[in-house]
């Protein structure tokens, strides 16, 4: 066996965790997957990256608004393909090598599984290789889960992990699920050419985002996707590139592609937790406010452990077991106050903190205030019509509860919600002590903040 200081399992955020402070140190990164991980190989980048053309294209679309005569002749899949995976790819391998070179990094390419106590196997393409190390970080992610109705079909189906790296975009693609993969790979392969189907068992789409949000977005992609709201899909039948989908209310889909996105699930049953010691309920590992398993010198973070599965919080979480690692007699605590999130659809949209129905609820008493983009001058700027800033406030303390942005640059309009939030700036205080720029778009959220002035009693 070979024993290492440090064992990181998983090289998404895991491998981000070993920066110069592990140099004296003998760390091991074992990875299943390529280096970056889900973010920058089959998750936030690249749909990112492909999100930024579909604006492009649909920019152009739309440039009679702007009395700009342009024609969108086609979107170049291809190419579109090659400059988003030529980079990334190149990222990953360059990722990996960098670690190889280092002298005190020994990298492990294969899947890992425990064997007992800070002990595991590795399957590696040269055989089973045997670990140990006096402190483990767990971050090994999560994957797509396909209902059985699908999975069990012995048809073809395709998911956020393969569908960005398709030759061509489908004529006809159904997407299970309106969640955030749907909305904003729906976005991309529409954009592309595709006639999009999405089929949600709830009665909206991004039911889980504000209910003034979720309503607003279905009204608005219901021009450009055919919604198959409040369904499920009970059977598929036909060949690979021409499935026929059966709803429960017996309606038959065509589609040459299906994109499953009905959400994913944490990586943690396919460790042997168990011969470790470490817990876990339905494959997510438990973990305390300091990031530790329940198993002694064993840490979690990421997907597979956390409760708010995004990226950045994987990063902080990062963060806070390097530190943990580092300094064990003065732990840090990993705090979710105010997790921020953003859709890359079209719209965008953005939020931090409570729903309006979550804070309903819980009972609490909130005012809320909403102040739309065509009602700031760089929203007429844009000719935006559909855009909105919703605030939610405690009456009593007058702090944020939550926020919601759903039009053009939402994902960076809520960064001063996010700080008002973490430091606990009132609402009154945010609007009125910073001078906001005039007239940036900034202004909608200013505006969505003093409104609350008329509100608040
Ligand atoms: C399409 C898509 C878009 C997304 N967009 C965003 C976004 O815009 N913003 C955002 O914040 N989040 C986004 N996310 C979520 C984000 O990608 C994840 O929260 C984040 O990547 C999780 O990082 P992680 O390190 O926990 O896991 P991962 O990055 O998945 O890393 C897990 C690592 O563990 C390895 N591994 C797994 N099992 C084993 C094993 N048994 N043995 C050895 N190695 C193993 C894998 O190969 C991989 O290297 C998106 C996700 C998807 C799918
Ligand atoms: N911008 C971002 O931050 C971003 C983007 C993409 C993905 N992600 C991450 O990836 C995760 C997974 O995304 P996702 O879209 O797969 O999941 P999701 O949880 O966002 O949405 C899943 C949707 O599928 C629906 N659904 C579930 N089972 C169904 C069924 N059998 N038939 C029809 N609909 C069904 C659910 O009601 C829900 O609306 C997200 O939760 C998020 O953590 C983040």
């Amino acid at each position: 066996m070979r024993t290492h200081d440090l064992i990181v399992i998983g090289a998404g955020t895991g491998n981000a965790l070993v920066d110069d402070r592990f140099a004296h140190l003998d760390v091991a990164i074992v990875t299943e997957g390529p280096f970056g991980g889900t973010c920058l190989n089959a998750g936030c980048i690249p749909s990112k990256m492909l999100a930024a053309t579909a604006d492009v294209a649909d920019t152009v679309r739309d440039a009679h608004r702007h009395d700009v005569d342009a024609e969108l002749r086609r979107v170049r899949w291809a190419d579109v393909r090659e400059r988003v995976f030529g980079r990334l790819d190149a990222d990953a391998k360059e990722g990996e090598e960098g670690r190889r070179a280092s002298d005190h990094v020994t990298v492990y390419r294969g899947r890992a599984r425990f064997t007992g106590e800070r002990r595991l196997t590795v399957e590696t393409e040269s055989g089973p290789v045997e670990l140990g190390a006096g402190r483990i970080v767990v971050a090994v992610g999560g994957r797509p889960v396909a209902p059985p109705v699908v999975a069990d079909s012995g048809l073809p189906y395709e998911t956020s992990e393969t569908v960005m790296r398709l030759d061509a975009p489908p004529e006809r693609l159904v997407v299970l699920g309106g969640g955030y993969i749907a909305a904003e790979l729906a976005h991309v392969l529409h954009s592309a050419g595709s006639h999009v189907t999405v089929v949600e068992q709830q009665d909206r789409l991004l039911a889980q985002q504000d209910e003034s949000v979720s309503e607003a977005f279905t009204t608005i992609v219901r021009d450009r996707w055919d919604l198959r709201l409040g369904r499920e899909l009970t059977g598929v039948s036909g060949e690979p590139g021409d499935l026929r989908l059966t709803l429960d209310d017996g309606t038959e889909l065509r589609a040459d592609t299906l994109l499953v996105a009905v959400g994913r699930r944490p990586n943690g049953d396919r460790l042997g937790l168990d011969a470790a010691g470490i817990d876990a309920e339905d494959g997510r590992v438990t973990v305390d406010e300091h990031l530790r398993t329940s198993a002694e010198g064993v840490w979690a973070l990421g997907d597979v452990s956390t409760a708010v599965p995004l990226k950045h919080v994987a990063n902080r979480e990062a963060e806070v077991v390097a530190h943990n690692l580092l300094h064990p007699g003065d732990l840090r605590t990993m705090s979710y106050d105010a997790v921020p999130a953003a859709v890359f659809s079209r719209p965008q949209i953005a939020q931090v903190g409570l729903t309006e129905q979550e804070a309903r609820e819980q009972g609490l008493d909130y005012v809320t205030a909403t102040h739309r983009y065509e009602d700031v001058a760089y929203g007429w700027a844009l000719e935006e019509t559909q855009g909105f800033c919703k605030v939610l406030v405690d009456r009593g303390t007058g702090r944020l509860l939550g926020a919601h942005l759903l039009g053009p640059q939402a994902a960076t309009l809520v960064q001063p919600l996010v700080v008002a939030q973490t430091f606990g700036i009132t609402a009154r205080d945010l609007a009125r002590r910073p001078l906001w720029i005039h007239p940036a778009l900034t202004e909608v959220v200013e505006n969505a903040l003093r409104a609350l002035d008329s509100t608040a009693s």
